[in-house]
């Protein structure tokens, strides 16, 4: 396999357990919206306030093309709505890509997000009761894309070794 694709909401660990996974696999690792934010010069954060998110959906979506059209061997950690816009779903059905399903519960997602929105325009400003029900409606629009992966891993309650060794028992 060429790629491998880490999906699913905000905090449910894309970046963290993809760069876990990377370290003991020796498979690089590039992080979408890292890529992003280096070749656009500006934090997500600053992409979103200057230009909005139309516009960040715009890169999102040519930045994962050009990372999918190399044949380098990568584990890429996506964005959380990366599956969700201008068909990038449809992408990751594309030959030599697994991808992988990150499935967190609403609780587990509140609490990682409640201590860490700060970098994510999309519920930064939100008050704790706000949160909880935005994820919970937004995640129930979004799961429908998320469900297009290969593989779904569930992480609730498991450390970050735990869901990388879940990874790898799907990989061999
Ligand atoms: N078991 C766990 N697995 C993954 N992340 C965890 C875990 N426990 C706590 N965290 C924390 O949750 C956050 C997940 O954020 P991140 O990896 O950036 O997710 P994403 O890229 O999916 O938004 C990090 O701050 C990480 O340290
Ligand atoms: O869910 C989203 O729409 C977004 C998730 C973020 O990535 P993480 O899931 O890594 O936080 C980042 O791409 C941007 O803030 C938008
Ligand atoms: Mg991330």
């Amino acid at each position: 396999m060429r790629k491998i694709i880490l999906l699913g909401y905000m905090g449910c660990g894309k970046s963290t357990i993809a760069e876990k996974l990377s370290s003991l696999l020796q498979i690089p690792f590039v992080d979408l919206d890292r890529v992003i934010e280096i070749e656009a010069n500006m934090t997500i954060s600053q992409i979103f306030e200057s230009f909005g998110e139309v516009y960040f959906r715009k890169l999102e979506h040519d930045v994962f093309v050009e990372l999918l059209a190399s044949s380098d061997k990568q584990i890429i950690g996506l964005g959380g709505g990366t599956p969700c816009y201008a068909n990038n779903h449809e992408l990751l059905k594309g030959e030599g890509i697994t991808s992988i399903y990150l499935k967190a519960s609403v609780a587990t997602l509140f609490n990682r997000l409640a201590h860490n929105k700060s970098k994510r325009p999309i519920v930064a400003n939100k008050s704790d009761e706000e949160l909880q029900e935005f994820i919970a409606k937004h995640l129930f629009d979004r799961s429908y894309y998320y469900n297009q992966a290969e593989y779904k891993v569930i992480v609730d309650g498991k450390t970050i070794d735990e869901t990388v060794a879940d990874i790898i028992s799907i990989l061999t």
